[in-house]
């Protein structure tokens, strides 16, 4: 299939590439020259596992091409699929400025009749108002599909090929066809809806997950003061198949670029059709105080932080990716340096040269750097780089040996046995003191 993606971003970019594998010839556009430019010279913008790869493996056989020019990205194209962002604006709702020029491009440049499938998660209504919009003056021209996106970063290329469904929101017996046609090669259920009904199944699906976050990181909570742990709580509750073990890890709680935003935007649709909605506004207000409960934490085993020097180890918003959209480690970095702490920082990939004036803390070159002198330190994403850390070195190299693990990736006896304070989430310190039992 000769397809055009727009938006060369975490989903554009791995749905292009995949595309060209599978043998479609794919264009992909995108208005940032300078991403453009970075992706032809083999630096993509994106740090996502194989896609470096796939990117430069396709553009060596021609059938994935990059370009910020409109007529060649549309011509003799059958499909165009939209994957540009849809950020939170002021109001919650999703800000789809970047969309809307997009769908108006599309209109000025297309002249044939083409399928427009939009990939962006798109508030309900988007693709009926798209549809009104683009075949105002011809009936039938463009034929409208949604096509929510699942992936995860850190994952993508994985996810996109192994997904559990496909969810396909269209009106068109032809749309359908080539729909199952492109995602052939796919070894999972295909789900026809109407449009909203997919527009709809993005957003649940993503608040369903936060909700499991918020949940899990309240019982964890609870753990910490019943003396009770809560690795032992989310195994006994995951296996429940009912409930099921993923997304039960306690922590800083979620952050990145959807599970806040769309979390967001379904309160904001509550607000536009008077649907109560508190459940939501709580997945998120129990999400932040986890950020907060973090720098509590802190604060109390040091008896206050002005002054005092603090590790920050991860970036991140999750291990494997560089993206720090709506991060957890930079909101709790925030809240230190508020406090009159000082915070010296390492991720292993984050390019922290614009963040660290922004933030206000101090960039190391390595874990071993940012710990030294440390009145304590915090482990906010869960790298492989840290888990091969030499703890014996980073206990010598600290002021002293206090470590709260915003991400669990250590057994608390073993780092109790090596001298550490040790502070996880979801277990009390007594728990780790007294448990015979292992529990990481
Ligand atoms: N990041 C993720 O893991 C997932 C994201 N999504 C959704 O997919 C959409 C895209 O997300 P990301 O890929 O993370 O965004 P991104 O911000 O990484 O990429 C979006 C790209 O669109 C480009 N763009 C903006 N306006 C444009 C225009 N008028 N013409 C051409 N290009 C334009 C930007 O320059 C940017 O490169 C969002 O709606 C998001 O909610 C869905 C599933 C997973
Ligand atoms: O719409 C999207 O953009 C995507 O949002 C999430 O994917 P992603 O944001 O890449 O990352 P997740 O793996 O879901 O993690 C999100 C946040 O939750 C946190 N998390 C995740 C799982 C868990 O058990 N506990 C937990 O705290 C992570 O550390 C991270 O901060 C969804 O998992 C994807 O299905 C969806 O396509």
């Amino acid at each position: 299939m000769r397809i055009c993606v727009v938006g060369a971003g975490y989903v554009g970019l791995v749905s292009a590439a995949v595309f060209a594998d599978w043998g479609h010839d794919v264009v992909c556009l995108d208005n940032d020259p300078l991403k453009i430019g970075r992706i032809r010279a083999g630096n993509l913008p994106v740090y996502e596992p194989g896609l470096p790869e796939m990117v430069s493996r396709n553009m060596e056989k021609k059938s994935l091409r990059f370009t910020t020019d409109w007529e060649v990205a549309v011509k003799d194209r059958e499909l165009v699929m939209v994957a540009v962002g849809t950020p939170p604006g002021e109001d919650g709702h999703p800000n789809l400025t970047a969309l809307w020029n997009v769908v108006k491009s599309l209109k000025a440049s297309i002249r044939d009749h083409v399928l427009v499938a939009i990939k962006s998660t798109v508030p309900v209504g988007t693709c009926a108002a798209v549809s009104r919009f683009l075949n105002e003056d011809r009936e039938g021209r463009f034929d409208i599909i949604s096509a929510p996106e699942f992936l995860r970063q850190g994952s993508a290329i994985n996810d996109f090929m192994s997904p559990d469904r496909m969810v396909i929101g269209c009106r068109t017996e032809a749309a359908r066809q080539s729909m199952k046609e492109l995602f052939e090669p796919l070894d999972c259920p295909v789900i026809f809806t109407d449009w909203q009904s997919s527009e709809m199944i993005k957003y649940a699906a993503n608040a369903y997950l936060a909700m499991k976050i918020s949940f899990i990181n309240t019982i964890a909570n609870l753990c910490e003061e019943a003396d009770a742990n809560i690795y032992q709580v989310a195994l006994g509750i995951g296996l429940d198949r009912r409930i099921g073990p993923a997304f039960l890890k306690p922590g800083i709680g979620f952050g990145g670029s959807c599970l806040p935003k769309d979390t967001k935007a379904l309160v904001a649709l509550g607000e536009t059709y008077g649907v109560n909605v508190s459940l939501f506004q709580e997945v998120l207000r129990i999400n932040h105080e986890q950020r907060v409960r973090i720098v509590k934490k802190l604060e109390a085993r040091l008896e206050g932080l002005a002054g005092k020097r603090i590790a920050v180890l991860g970036l991140a918003f999750k291990a494997n990716t560089n993206d720090v959209r709506e991060a957890p480690a930079l909101a709790i970095i925030h809240q230190i340096v508020q406090a009159g702490g000082q915070v010296v920082a390492y991720d292993p990939v984050v390019d922290m040269k614009d963040l660290s004036p922004l933030y206000g803390f101090t960039p190391a070159e390595d874990a071993y750097q940012a710990v030294t002198h440390a009145d304590a330190a915090v482990l906010l994403t869960e790298w492989d780089e840290f888990y091969g850390l030499e703890l014996e070195r980073v206990r010598e190299l600290m002021n002293q040996p206090l470590l709260v693990d915003g991400r669990n990736l250590f057994a608390p006896q073993v780092m109790r046995q090596l001298g550490f304070h040790y502070i996880p989430v979801g277990i009390s310190e007594e728990h780790v003191a007294n448990s015979l039992v292992p529990t990481a």
